[in-house]
Parts: structure tokens; C-alpha cells; sequence
């Protein structure tokens, strides 16, 4: 039988190892872990978002603050609030959320946060140390962290002699989560856009991380028999089936079908989702810990 990979459950153990190391920090004496989300627009996908991550990290018992900025805001304007975040001592992790308005060049921004106040990992700080095989000093980027927890839930934390094939090569997700397989020993490719055939360099894989937004590009014949599948996609489609003008969410693989070919496969949703929340709070505890001077738990 295949196994279905259940994310939110993994999510809760991520989060009640966070509230426990929080409560712990705080009956030692230092004050809350803080964390500040900054929202510029009115997106309501970014809302929801933003909301689901201010709501968890209160559940952790974390002082969350959410700076709402108006669309029209300049690029000065965002920089002088992260610039005043990464100065307030009360505040341990900063997360702008993405994507940022048009007229607004989130590279900058990123790179302006403090690397141990980065808890999207996104810092070419924390990239590097990933890149250079330090997992242990740096902020991991949270979608990649959480989707490597669910391969481990599977195969355990050596990868040695498995073939692994990233279909997605960017920044926030490919590349870091390539990473993140390698120094688990696994052989990876990073399979793209350009490539010349996806479903051969699929079938080869023994794990298979789909992150390329179309909705359910990967098909059952794309599969290896008994691969374990990660889909990292989110797609909102039309699903006329639950009424008129209704969606759903459907990841990147083509879940019905490709499940009985599979040793494990996550859903959409209910898979890499509700981890990379989770892992948000995981980096938001670690940097409060290593602010505070006292050992970070790891997750
Ligand atoms: N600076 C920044 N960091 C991010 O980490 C970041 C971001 N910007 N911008 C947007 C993306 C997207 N993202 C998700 C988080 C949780 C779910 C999640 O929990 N999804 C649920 C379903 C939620 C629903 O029903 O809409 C699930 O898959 O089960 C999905 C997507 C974080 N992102």
C-alpha cells in the first residue's frame, strides 16, 4: 500500500517541539521569541497567507507582530522598516512576504535583513552556508527544511545510493532543496524548464520533488515503481464539480494517478504546506535561542 505522506500531522510534531522549546527558553528567563511578518498590498492569497503563519505563531507562544503596508509603498519606505526590524532587539525573525508588488525589487529587501533574523533562509548568507555544507550555523529556507523532513519520515536521514530529481531550479526552493538532498548523499539532478526530457530523467528517480507550478504536470508514466513522491505545487484551478466558479488547490503531480506507482507520495494540501509553516517557527525558536546565548534545539 502506498503512503500517503501526512503533512499536517508532521507539521503539529514541528509545532509542539517549537511551543516546548519556547516555554523553555521563557521559563529560563529570556522573553518570548519574536517574530515580525510584513505584508505590502492587498493580495488576499498573501493575506491568507500571512494570517495562517501570525495565527501559528501565537499558538507557539511567540510575540507576533504583522506590519501591513499599503500597495503604493516605496522601496525606501520597505527598507526603512526592515532596517528598524533588524535593530529591535524584541525581534528574532523577519519574514517579508513574497511575491512584493510590481514596482517593488524584493532582492534588495532580502538581502538587507539581518542573515540570523532571516527565517526564510533566503539571505545569500544562509545560502552559502547551505551550499557550502553548513546546515548547522545558518537558517535553512523553510519549503525545502520542511519538504526534506517528509523524504526522512521515508528513507531516514541517509540518502546514499538514491537518485533524486528536483524538477524546479529556483532560488526559494529548487535550488536549496538540491542542496539539502546532496548533503543527505543523495545523487541529484535539477531537472527544468529547458530540459530536454523530464520523464526519462523521472523514471530514473527514486525520489521525485516537483516544484515547477503547472498543475499536475508529473503523470503515472513519468513515475519509477516504488518512488517516493514530494510534490511541492500549489495550484489554484477552476472545480466545477464543487459548483459553479468554485477552485480547489492541486499540486504539481497528478495525485490519483500517480499514487499506485508510488512507495509515498504527498497531497496537495495537506503535504509540504502546512511544513513550511512549521518550519517557520522552527527558525523563528533557533534564532531566538542563538540571540539569547543558549543551545538551539534542531528539528
Ligand atoms: N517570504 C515568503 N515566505 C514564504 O514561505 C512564502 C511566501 N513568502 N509567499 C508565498 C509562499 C507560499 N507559502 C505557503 C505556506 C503555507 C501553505 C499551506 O499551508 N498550504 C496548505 C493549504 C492552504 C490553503 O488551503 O490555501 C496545504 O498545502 O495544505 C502554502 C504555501 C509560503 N510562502
Amino acid at each position: 500500500m502506498t503512503v500517503v505522506i501526512d503533512g499536517k500531522a508532521a507539521a503539529a510534531s514541528v509545532i509542539e517541539a517549537v511551543t516546548s522549546a519556547a516555554t523553555t527558553l521563557e521559563s529560563s528567563g529570556h522573553r518570548k521569541p519574536g517574530l515580525a511578518v510584513v505584508i505590502v498590498g492587498d493580495d488576499p492569497a498573501s493575506h491568507a497567507y500571512v494570517s495562517a503563519k501570525s495565527r501559528m505563531a501565537k499558538q507557539c507562544g511567540f510575540n507576533s507582530i504583522q506590519h501591513t503596508l499599503p500597495e503604493e509603498t516605496s522601496q525606501e519606505d520597505l527598507m526603512a522598516l526592515v532596517a528598524a526590524l533588524n535593530a529591535d532587539p524584541e525581534i528574532d525573525g523577519i519574514l517579508v512576504q513574497l511575491p512584493l508588488p510590481k514596482h517593488l525589487d524584493s532582492e534588495p529587501v532580502i538581502q538587507s535583513i539581518l542573515p540570523e533574523k532571516d527565517v526564510d533562509g533566503l539571505h545569500v548568507v544562509n545560502a552559502g552556508k547551505l551550499a557550502t555544507g553548513d546546515l548547522k550555523t545558518g537558517l535553512l529556507s523553510c519549503t525545502p527544511a520542511g519538504a526534506m523532513i517528509l523524504v526522512r519520515q521515508i528513507h531516514g536521514k541517509d540518502l546514499s545510493g538514491l537518485n533524486a530529481l528536483v524538477i524546479g531550479r529556483s532560488n526559494l526552493f529548487g535550488k536549496p532543496m538540491a542542496q539539502l538532498l546532496l548533503n543527505a548523499s543523495a545523487t541529484v539532478t535539477i531537472g527544468h524548464s529547458k530540459s530536454r526530457d523530464l520523464p526519462e530523467l523521472a523514471r530514473q528517480a527514486d525520489i521525485l520533488v516537483a516544484a515547477v507550478g503547472r498543475a499536475e504536470m508529473v503523470k503515472a508514466d513519468w513515475l519509477k515503481p516504488g518512488a517516493t513522491v514530494i510534490d511541492v505545487g500549489i495550484n489554484r484551478v477552476a472545480a466545477p464539480e464543487k459548483g459553479e466558479g468554485k477552485f480547489k488547490l492541486v499540486g504539481d503531480v497528478a495525485f490519483a494517478e500517480c499514487k499506485p506507482i508510488a512507495k509515498a507520495i504527498s497531497p496537495v494540501p495537506g503535504g509540504v504546506g502546512p511544513m513550511t509553516i512549521a518550519m517557520l517557527m522552527a527558525n523563528t525558536v533557533i534564532a531566538a535561542h542563538r540571540r539569547a546565548g543558549v543551545a538551539a534545539p534542531s528539528f
